[in-house]
């Protein structure tokens, strides 16, 4: 079975050559997620590590939902940070209000010498059907 391959209407538009999400066999793999805005692709990012980690969840849920998906269908996320010693706390407590604290989904978090945007923050997530 080949990849379904998703663009979702309402998400932030990509920006770098990937769709929203690829699924195959009820696995769903979201792309990496940046702190734009839906609405205003070229708004300059939020300012600080919890507001961008905000952004970026939010972005997440309106990709999940567009496969008709939430937060409790996640298996694992990817978290990325340019600047981990300053901002992994933070990024911890604002990630961790999305989640009931006994359903949290498996996760690795790396520090990186860049994003695209000069973002502090990007996930992606790999979800599945029910
Ligand atoms: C922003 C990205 N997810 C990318 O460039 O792949």
């Amino acid at each position: 079975m080949l990849p379904i391959h998703h663009m979702i209407g309402n998400a932030p538009q990509p920006v770098a050559p990937f769709s929203h999400a690829v699924e195959a066999d009820g696995w769903i793999c979201v792309t990496g997620q940046m702190p734009t805005f839906p609405d205003d692709p070229q708004a300059p990012l939020p300012e600080g590590i919890a507001a961008q980690t905000t952004r970026v969840m939010e972005n997440l849920k309106l990709v999940l939902a567009g496969v008709g998906l939430g937060f409790e269908h996640i298996v694992f996320a990817r978290v990325y940070l340019t600047e981990f010693k300053r901002d992994y706390q933070e990024m911890n407590q604002t990630y961790l209000s999305f989640f009931p604290p006994d359903k949290l989904p498996g996760r690795t978090c790396i520090g990186v010498t860049g994003l695209a945007l000069d973002a502090l923050v990007e996930i992606d997530l790999v979800a599945k059907r029910p």
